[in-house]
């Protein structure tokens, strides 16, 4: 059976980081027998530049048709302030995904805890995964901008809680059994109807799993503070972005950090959660890791194929254990050698 994957490079190290991460799927389609077929996209800032269009109609024709859909990254300084935005297509992309339930896996494998900016002890033991909810909150409700007054509006439907919120409580049966639910319920009406509708799920089907709710202000300092407390940790859109970066972190860059996209079919979109990085594009310093773990996730997600998804993480796992890494995490590889040095692990 061939796997068809719409492969969408994008902007700024996008093109890098999505480069490596062919290179090590073709690794792992060689050793299990996997057939894949990579249909290539403009999309986000390339594709303004092209088409005058961030999704153009046959970038999302493409991506509806496809098994599975892989993104390295998109915008940069070009485009801010246009008319039009990159960022914009990103977001339009999600929406006719369906994909509303975005994965966020953060850990720290053992002795890897020097990577980490934390103390050896907070750092120890964490694993924990970040599902935010991604098709609905402020970045789709109506806007008004102007000069001197700008609106956007946050709204959620019961419906919209309710589906994300399964899949944190899926997810944690499967992992320490535990979700911290995020908001800001003390201030915001969207927050009361998120604490509403994923506590009267929890009582309805969910009773075995730990349950607890969490301000998202107070989040931020229990990420830093006691990280490896947590388990599955569920969220709506904006604060979701804001504490995946601040996760990121924990694991000693951004550049390691993957993520993947969800809705109720098989098909998923999957994009390390950084950046286009614009500081550091063309110059081969991006780390390639969070988009190779995303490509993990593809197979294991969409593709049907986890043990293929399982010997790319072993291989990353291996490589950084051998003290292999870009600058971001203290090492002296260029995206180019530490990719080669993955795909030598490849099993
Ligand atoms: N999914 C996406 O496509 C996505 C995600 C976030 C930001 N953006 C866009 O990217 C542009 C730049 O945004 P930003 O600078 O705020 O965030 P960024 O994530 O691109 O960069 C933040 C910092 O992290 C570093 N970094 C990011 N990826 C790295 C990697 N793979 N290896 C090593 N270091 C890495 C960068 O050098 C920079 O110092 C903006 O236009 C923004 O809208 C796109
Ligand atoms: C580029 C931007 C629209 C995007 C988001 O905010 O969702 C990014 O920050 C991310 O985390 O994937
Ligand atoms: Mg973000």
């Amino acid at each position: 059976m061939t796997r068809k994957i719409a492969f969408l490079p994008g902007d700024g190290v996008g093109p890098e980081v999505s480069a490596a991460a062919r290179r090590v799927l073709d690794a792992v389609a060689e050793t299990h027998s996997l057939s894949l077929k990579y249909n290539e996209y403009l999309f986000g800032g390339a594709a303004i530049d092209t088409a005058g269009d961030p999704l153009p109609s046959e970038t999302k024709t493409g991506c509806l048709e496809a098994d599975a859909v892989f993104l390295g990254a998109v915008g940069g300084p070009k485009w801010d302030g246009g008319a039009l935005r990159p960022e914009k297509g990103l977001l339009d992309l999600r929406k006719a995904l369906g994909v509303y339930a975005n994965l966020r896996p953060t850990s720290i494998a053992a002795g890897m805890e020097h990577l980490s900016p934390l103390k050896i002890e907070r750092a120890k033991d964490v694993d924990f995964l970040i599902v935010r909810e991604l098709t609905g909150g402020m970045y789709f409700g109506d806007r008004t901008e102007g000069n001197d007054t700008a609106r956007d509006e946050c709204l959620y439907t019961r419906e919209e809680v309710s589906r994300v919120a399964r899949i944190a409580f899926e997810a944690a049966r499967k992992r320490k059994g535990k979700v911290a639910s995020v908001d800001k319920a003390n201030v915001l009406a969207t927050s009361r109807l998120w604490r509403n509708a994923v506590n009267d799920l929890h009582q309805a089907e969910f009773q075995d799993v730990e349950f607890s709710h969490v301000l998202v202000d107070a989040m931020a300092m229990k990420l830093i503070q006691a990280p490896a407390d947590f388990d599955v940790i569920l969220t709506e859109n904006l604060f979701g972005d804001i504490l995946s970066d601040e996760a990121s972190v924990l694991s000693g860059s951004i550049g390691l950090a993957p993520s993947a996209s969800l809705g109720d079919g098989a098909r998923g979109l999957f994009e390390p959660i950084h950046g286009s990085a614009p500081d550091i594009a063309g110059h081969g310093k991006a780390n390639p890791v969070g988009a190779i773990l995303s490509a993990a996730m593809m197979l294991r997600y969409s593709l049907d194929a986890g043990e293929a998804a399982d010997a790319i993480e072993n291989a990353v796992a291996g490589a950084l254990e051998q003290g292999r890494g870009t600058s971001d995490i203290g090492g002296e590889d260029t995206t180019a050698s530490f990719t080669e040095a993955i795909m030598a692990l490849i099993e």
